[in-house]
């Protein structure tokens, strides 16, 4: 029997996007489900809560759980990034931010910041399929 492989995704939301992701895990709770899911902390709370999804919560954003993430991403531990930053507001921990960025583009993972791209990403074959990285570090 088919059976895809299962990723690791990682799910983040600042305050003001995290109705949008909530609708979006909602509608993709089934596929979603096959899945490790893990977010920062209050995103990861309300997820679960309100989705009822088994997530592993890293610390809030704010506190260093974008930071965790990235150090996930560097340790190929997390394979997509879903991350709904919110476009019209400064966060205290931009650098953080910036950061996680970075090190999804460096590791080559699919990233993902709104519902649009969200839904061509899950509904994609990277979900089922092994795909080789582009290994950036050779080229530094
Ligand atoms: O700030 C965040 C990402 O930068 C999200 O953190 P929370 O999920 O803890 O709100």
């Amino acid at each position: 029997m088919f059976s895809p492989k299962k990723k690791t995704i990682a799910l983040v939301a600042h305050d003001n996007r995290k109705k949008e992701l909530l609708s979006w895990t909602k509608e993709n709770k089934h596929i979603l489900e096959q899945h490790h899911l893990c977010g920062t902390g209050t995103t990861s709370g309300v997820l679960s809560r309100e989705a009822g999804l088994t997530i592993q919560a890293y610390k809030s954003g704010p506190l260093g759980g974008d930071l965790e993430i990235g150090a996930a991403i560097a340790d190929s531990r997390i394979d997509m990034l879903i991350f709904f930053w919110d476009p019209l507001t400064a966060q205290p921990h931009d650098p953080d931010i910036r950061a996680l960025l970075r090190i999804s583009v460096l590791y080559d993972i699919p990233v993902a910041m709104n519902t649009t791209a969200a839904n061509y990403l899950i509904h994609s074959d990277y979900m089922d399929k092994e795909y080789p990285r582009q290994d950036m570090q050779a080229d530094l």
